[in-house]
């Protein structure tokens, strides 16, 4: 998988590369010179307010090889402590104003709305998504009012959620029962969590986007059947990798002329098999449908209601609905048990609250209201370990101010949750994983938005009651049922990987089951 770090050391190591930069170095720089110096005249002329606290960088780089570490929002948040929590970055020939406080991340999703609601993408995330095609990279115009409507009716919004209850409730028992066979059958032995978690994931995914989980699907372009690993591989790791993808020409957009075959031949082979597969899956559920056996799910809802939509646009939602789901959700109840697991005091008071409430029952939806500490481990886990740690960038389409300073047309946003959610003048000690924080009277709560993990104002996240219901669920059940214990050694594992903060080695604990009182 390709850093940011790493295309640069290849774009500086290729000889055409370095040629082309060389020989055009002289105009691009009168280029970037010029550019800068025309926005920053037109900026002192338009508005009295000044402009954002820069870092210092390189000529024509700017700041990218600074940000050679595989974090960017770990180096945004380093950089707030030194500049303050609003300042600007050049990445090549673009300017990004990076946000790290709730303040002015806040201003920029809920108060300026208006004029940074469209996205900036990525050449991979073009290709991956069909040209914003989905709910989440899409721009805030009509097409995105009307896909956000259609998720929320079939999928995400409370009716839907409540609709989909029994596919949640399976997960769960599956969960804990394959989980205490693994754990019964070898004692002492770590058990494979995220394998076990993952899987029941996805089968949620599928049937709420699909109607149905498919163990595997012919699929007459690859001229071979795919097992439901590598169906899952196709539609959710590969996706989570070509996103992150970083193509050069992105931070160079007038040098967009060059091709980058590598990149462009590995997203396009990527895009052409979510393509083929979603098309054998949705194929396969036509022919269900022309049967007579109507299904409660995205696609049927789709293809009944959502008449002026494409067939390609309809597949890229339904894809939507299953990649949104199989990823945060696993990434945050991961992270919470890693805590529980080497917490035993919280771990304990954790079950004897649920035995509280709950007796000898199972947790339900029902009653997660009434064990606020489960809600607290749930909010401390998205403050420390934010699912999705920099919301995709947005775009500033007319002049406008974030924090008392100008931001001109043209400016990128890169929302650094991250910084926002390890703010230490707004979070105590922000590197301890401490839910008593959110015990708080101050806190309503069943309020989602305690952190910034899901994001502000008119795109926040449209899955968040689902996560929530999942992921605390999942929490209540597997701690009633367990006691956690890590293996040796698991406690420093605590290094993420890719496009979300998934932990880079699956969890490794022991588990022993409770004895039913
Ligand atoms: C713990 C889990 C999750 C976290 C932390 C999370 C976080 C986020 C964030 C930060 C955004 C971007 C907000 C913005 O651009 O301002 C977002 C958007 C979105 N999320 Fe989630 N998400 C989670 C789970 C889910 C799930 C399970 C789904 C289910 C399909 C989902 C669907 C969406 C959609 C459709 C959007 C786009 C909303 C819009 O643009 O209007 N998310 N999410």
């Amino acid at each position: 998988m390709a850093t940011m770090s790493d295309t640069l050391h290849v774009i500086l190591s290729k000889p055409f590369a370095n040629s082309v930069a060389l020989g055009g170095i002289a105009l691009l720089f009168f280029f970037v010179f010029a550019r800068g110096l025309t926005s920053s005249f037109f900026t002192r002329k338009r508005s009295t307010l000044s402009s954002v606290p820069v870092v210092p960088g390189l000529p024509l780089l700017g700041n990218l090889l600074q940000l050679k570490e595989k974090k960017p929002h770990k180096t945004f948040a380093k950089w707030a402590e030194i500049y303050g929590p609003i300042y600007s970055i050049k990445t090549g020939a673009s300017t990004m104003v990076v946000l790290n406080s709730t303040e002015v991340a806040k201003e920029a999703m809920v108060t300026r709305f208006s004029s940074i609601s469209t996205r900036k993408l990525s050449n991979a995330l073009k290709i991956l998504t069909f040209d914003k095609c989905m709910v989440a990279t899409s721009d805030y115009d009509d097409f995105h009012k009307m896909v956000k409507r259609h998720i929320l009716t079939n999928v995400l919004g409370p009716n839907a959620q409540k609709r989909h209850r029994c596919h949640r409730d399976a997960m769960i028992d599956n969960i804990s029962r394959n989980l205490l066979a693994s754990a019964t059958s070898s004692p002492n032995k770590s058990v494979n969590f995220r394998h076990i978690f993952e899987s029941e994931l996805f089968a949620v995914a599928l049937k709420q986007a699909l109607g149905e989980d498919n163990d595997s699907i012919h699929v007459k372009e690859l001229g071979r059947s795919l097992s439901r690993e590598e169906i899952f591989q196709i539609l959710v790791t590969d996706m989570m990798e070509g996103a992150i993808e970083v193509d050069w020409r992105d931070f160079f957009p007038y040098l967009k002329w060059i091709p980058n075959n590598r990149i462009e031949r590995r997203l396009q082979q990527m895009d052409f098999n979510r393509r083929v597969v979603m098309k054998a899956l949705i194929d396969e559920e036509k022919k269900r449908i022309a049967s007579g056996q109507a299904l409660n799910c995205y696609l049927d809802y789709l293809l009944s209601e959502a008449k002026t939509l494409t067939e390609e646009q309809i597949a890229i939602l339904v894809w939507e609905a299953i990649i949104e789901t199989s990823d945060t959700t696993l990434v945050t109840t991961e992270w919470a048990l890693f805590e529980l697991s080497k917490d035993h005091c919280r771990q304990e008071r954790l079950y004897q609250a649920l035995k509280h409430v709950c007796g000898s029952e199972n947790i339900t939806e029902e009653k997660l209201s009434q064990v606020p500490y489960l809600m607290a481990v749930f909010h401390e886990t998205l403050r420390k370990y934010s699912p999705a740690p920099v919301i995709p960038l947005r775009y500033v389409h007319e002049d406008t101010q974030i924090g008392g300073y100008h931001i001109p047309a043209g400016t990128e946003i890169a929302i650094n949750i991250y910084g926002c959610n390890m703010d230490k003048r707004q979070w105590e000690n922000p590197g301890d994983w401490r839910p008593e924080r959110f015990l708080d009277e101050k806190y309503d709560s069943m309020e989602l938005q305690k952190t910034m993990a899901f994001g502000a104002g008119k795109r926040a996240c449209a899955g968040s009651l689902q996560a929530m219901l999942m992921v605390c669920t999942a929490i209540g059940r597997l701690v009633q049922k367990f006691e956690w214990r890590p293996v040796e050694g698991e406690e420093a594992n605590v290094d993420t990987l890719g496009l979300t903060t998934r932990k880079l080695h699956p969890l490794k604990v022991v588990l022993k089951p409770r004895i039913e009182e």
